[in-house]
């Protein structure tokens, strides 16, 4: 969580959002510092879009409030607030610098700034080169390099971003993702809507789970990277005597072949038994950790969170055609994630990590 005594960039409280009698957003509470970047994840239609177009204004809020950047009336901040959303609808026969040129005239840019503007981004996105080609010949993934030049245009303060990669190939995915990590260190406020683990684990300070239309756990990513439960050690020349010796270190240790995997990882039994290997001068090649701590976290919150009677929200990140059955269920009636972390330790463990601390 955020602490009181910090500015928050974004500070949203009790927001409710209802499409006809589907309820979307059921209290939702949100803080993001200045210079932050905060990554939510959330199944398909939990409303991770609904939250961004209710930030934007294109959407009002059933109940509760939403401040940007300190002010509630979001019409005065426009500008300062860039979006790049999921799909970006295109004038295929523009050129990029035509398109980005005729955006800023829209946001009051004109003359030798606005070229200045438009050549700096069309600079930072790498899309100098082609920036007088019509759009019907960009890839996919210029698209997106384009989108992320318009969202930041107007150098804006807070930066709202929906699924960048989403439909691009791993190139793609790779140029957006290293994009955007220069775009956070200019001190932008970033605010990522994603299904993928690997965003959150490379673009974000602190991640948010969404269920049951609110935020059901918030934890800052450095202290989720720090939990690694299960490692794999590959190594070379291992011999039946090495096993042997490795066993008699606790019970959570499993040679197999070539590897050794320790369940129930800590620093001082993963110590004993690089120790143990590099003694009887066996060669370490790899160590790995075996599940990534925002996955799990993932999964055990949107697992907790289950209805009562069965219903849940799908794990529409492993499966595209399912769509989520949203509850209605007062939210007292859910399981918490924290009852559920008592009959899991590593959820436990997920679940307590960073719990006093504020940003
Ligand atoms: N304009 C609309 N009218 C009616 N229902 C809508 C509208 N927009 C969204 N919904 C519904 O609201 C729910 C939340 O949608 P939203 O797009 O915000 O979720 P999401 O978390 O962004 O999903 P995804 O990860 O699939 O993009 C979904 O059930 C969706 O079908």
């Amino acid at each position: 969580m955020l602490g009181a005594s910090v500015t928050a960039v974004i500070d949203i409280a009790n927001l409710y959002k209802a499409y006809g009698d589907v309820s979307v957003l059921q209290g939702l509470n949100l803080r993001v510092g200045a210079g932050e970047s905060f990554g939510l994840l959330g199944p398909n239609g939990a409303g991770k879009s609904t939250l961004i177009h209710l930030m934007l204004g294109f959407l009002r809020p059933d109940r509760g409030q939403i401040a940007l950047l300190g002010t509630t009336r979001l019409e005065q901040i426009r500008l300062r607030v860039g979006y790049l959303p999921e799909r970006q609808r295109y004038h295929m026969a523009y050129s990029a610098r035509e398109y980005l040129r005729f955006l800023g005239s829209f946001s009051g840019l004109t003359g030798a700034a606005m070229h200045e503007r438009v050549d700096r981004e069309l600079a930072l996105v790498g899309l100098t080169e082609v920036a007088d080609r019509r759009l019907a010949t960009f890839s996919k993934g210029m698209l997106q390099r384009l989108g992320i030049a318009q969202a930041l245009l107007m150098d804006p303060d807070l930066l709202l971003i929906d699924e960048p990669t989403s439909g691009l190939d791993p190139t793609g995915q790779r140029e957006v993702i290293d994009l955007l990590n220069e775009v956070r260190q200019r001190n932008h406020t970033l605010f990522l809507c994603t299904h993928y683990m690997h965003e959150i684990d490379q673009l974000c300070d602190r991640v948010g789970i969404m269920a049951n239309g609110r935020i059901a756990v918030e934890r800052k990513v450095a202290d989720l990277q720090g939990i690694v439960n299960s490692v794999r050690i590959k190594v070379q020349g291992m011999t039946a005597q090495v096993q042997e010796a490795l066993h008699t270190l606790g019970p959570g240790i499993h040679c197999e072949g070539q590897s050794v995997r320790i369940s129930q990882n800590s620093p001082r039994l993963q110590a004993a038994v690089l120790r143990t290997l590099l003694d009887a001068n066996v060669v370490i090649l790899m160590l790995e950790p075996l599940e990534n701590p925002i996955e799990r976290l993932y999964l055990e919150t949107i697992q907790a969170t289950k209805l009562p009677s069965g219903l849940h929200t799908s794990l529409g990140m492993f499966n595209n055609s399912q769509r989520p059955i949203l509850t209605r269920t007062p939210p007292e009636k859910v399981a918490s994630p924290e009852r559920q972390g008592e009959r899991d330790p590593l959820l436990h463990e997920l679940l307590q990590t960073g719990k006093t601390e504020d940003k």
